[in-house]
């Protein structure tokens, strides 16, 4: 991307770095991020015309917290610290930090101080922020100003302006802070001095120079799933190497009823070229009695690479493995200073040793719905940009527990039917993802007078953009009545269905 101005964010392990780059690049900014142990010459070297410090679980007092070369101070790069970066400022500039007993943590009232500030614009006085610290920045580091307090915390924003240096304690990035996205723009427009040279379409163009750039004449293998990601994916890949793409579409026996057949329909016949692997025996013997979520992930991911890799033996001097991994499925495998929720098949479920010279992941920055904008914009066709994700180790993640080909087969059509009749409701765009997954619980029933011992189906359904955070969708009652007659009547081996009702977080929205 080097054609545009950069935002470099820092991460230091805070729960929002994610949104910071993407409120970043929604003020028409493009944006990186890079872990703290960044070098000065990797900085200086991508010359970003402004740098945010994300927040992160330390305290900047304690040893061994993390931290940046001081000589980034001295760059003249405008900086703005947000949480434990503005924490980590004042310390490194000799101001000084502490811990109170009380915590911030939610909506804040906060008051501006009456002071001028390019970073606070026409902010209003008071204003609701959000928070999320227990630390507080009781001295001021010389030269600096306190731009904002709030009944707990003195300094909950602080500016050098002459330095250019300006933190807040607060999350802008939040939706929770009222004008936070205002004072991002305000960091990128009137202090960094963007140009909003940065959209979609330029995406699109700068990834496909890229990718040609990275591949030269050689050969590229993309693992199609057939889902929004990896679509968007051999979209732009196509763009760059045209015939030189070879689609891989793995159907490991864990993919929904009929998926396989439909994927290949969708792509089989196009000017692409498109592969289908029959895995399921390989991909089934290998997780017969494995029931740790985290085992089958890995066997899965590893497993993938395997098919790929003799399936580029087969077309002969493939150099490049494509996939189209976006944002989250990195963070949530624990890449960088975030915790491992789940190692998602393409980034933490990788194996070790991958026999392709380099792998290409052209969304690897973006979320779900920055990719289906540019889906969008690449002109693909709406059922493909608008379809509901399917995660890539498919119902080995649905059937808790121990995987069998009767137990998927079991869940394949309970699934189908939910699926139909969220479709027959209209509810398909409203509601963003919707399965079924079969618990490994049994219980007892009484069907036609006899008794039953079961499995317990669950269904799922979320509202969310970015599939970072998401809410339960509140499926009106009688749709939920029909799918369970339905189920209950059309399937042999459930006797009870029940609703999950957990926003994630605390769940996640795969039970696995
Ligand atoms: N059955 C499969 N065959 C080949 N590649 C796959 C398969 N399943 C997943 N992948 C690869 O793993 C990546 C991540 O899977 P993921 O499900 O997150 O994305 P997707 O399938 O492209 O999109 P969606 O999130 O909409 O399902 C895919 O982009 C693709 O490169
Ligand atoms: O390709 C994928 N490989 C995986 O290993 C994986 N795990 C979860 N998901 C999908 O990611 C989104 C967030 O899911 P979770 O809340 O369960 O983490 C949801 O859309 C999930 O379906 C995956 N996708
Ligand atoms: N969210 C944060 O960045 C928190 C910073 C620091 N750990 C504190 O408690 O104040
Ligand atoms: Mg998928």
């Amino acid at each position: 991307m080097e054609n545009h101005q950069l935002i470099m964010v820092i991460d230091f392990g805070g729960q929002y770095n994610h949104l910071i780059a993407r409120r970043v690049r929604e003020c028409g900014v493009y944006c990186e991020v890079k872990p703290y142990t960044v070098s000065i010459e990797e900085i200086k070297q991508k010359n970003p015309i402004g740098i945010i410090f994300t927040g992160g679980p330390n305290s900047v007092y304690v040893k061994d917290a993390p931290r940046i070369d001081p000589a980034l101070y001295q760059l003249g790069i405008p900086i703005l610290g947000i949480c434990y970066g503005i924490q980590l400022i004042a310390q490194e500039l000799g101001g000084h930090v502490t811990s109170p007993d009380r915590r911030e943590y939610g909506r804040t009232e906060t008051t501006r101080r009456p002071v001028e500030s390019l970073l606070f614009g026409d902010q209003p006085d008071h204003f609701i922020s959000w928070m999320s610290h227990t630390d507080y920045i009781d001295r001021l580091p010389e030269g600096f100003v306190a731009t904002a307090a709030t009944a707990s915390c003195p300094t909950a924003a602080m500016e050098n302006p002459k330095q250019k240096i300006y933190g807040l304690q607060m999350h802008p990035e939040v939706n929770h802070t009222e004008g936070g996205i205002g004072l991002l723009r305000n960091f990128l427009y009137n202090i960094c001095g963007a140009a909003g040279d940065w959209s979609m379409k330029d995406y699109a163009v700068t990834a496909v120079e890229q990718i040609k750039k990275t591949v030269g004449d050689g050969k590229v293998l993309l693992a199609l799933s057939g889902g929004v990601d990896s679509s968007v994916a051999a979209a732009l890949l196509e763009r760059a190497v045209g015939d030189r793409l070879t689609c891989i579409f793995v159907d490991h026996g864990l993919m929904r009823k009929n998926e396989g057949d439909e994927v290949e329909q969708v792509f089989g016949h196009g000017k692409i070229n498109f592969i289908r692997v029959n895995a399921a025996d390989r991909f089934l013997g290998r997780l017969q009695g494995v029931s740790d979520p985290e085992r089958k992930r890995k066997i899965i991911g590893e497993e993938f690479i395997r098919v790929f890799e003799d399936e580029g033996r087969k077309i002969g001097k493939v150099d490049f493995l494509a996939q189209g991994t976006i944002y989250p499925d990195v963070v949530e495998s624990g890449v960088g200073e975030a915790a491992v929720i789940k190692s998602h098949h393409n980034v933490g479920g990788l194996p070790a040793v991958v026999d392709f010279k380099g792998l290409i992941e052209p969304l690897r920055m973006l979320f779900k719905d920055e990719v289906r904008a540019l889906g969008e914009q690449l002109g693909l066709p709406e059922f493909l940009v608008w379809r509901q994700p399917f995660p890539g180790p498919g119902l080995a993640i649905r059937v808790l527990g121990e995987i069998t080909e009767e137990k998927l087969s079991i869940l394949r059509d309970a699934d189908a039917i939910f699926r139909e009749e969220i479709s027959n409701a209209g509810l398909a765009r409203s509601i963003n993802q919707y399965f079924a997954v079969l618990t490994g619980m049994r219980s007892v029933g009484v069907m036609g007078d006899g008794r039953t011992y079961d499995y317990t189906l669950a269904l799922r359904g979320v509202t969310t953009t970015d599939f970072m955070t998401a809410d339960w969708a509140k499926i009106p009652y009688d749709v939920l009545e029909k799918v369970s007659g339905r189920i209950i009547n059309e399937v042999r081996g459930i006797n009870r269905i029940v609703y999950d009702i957990t926003s994630k977080p605390p769940a996640t929205i795969e039970w696995e």
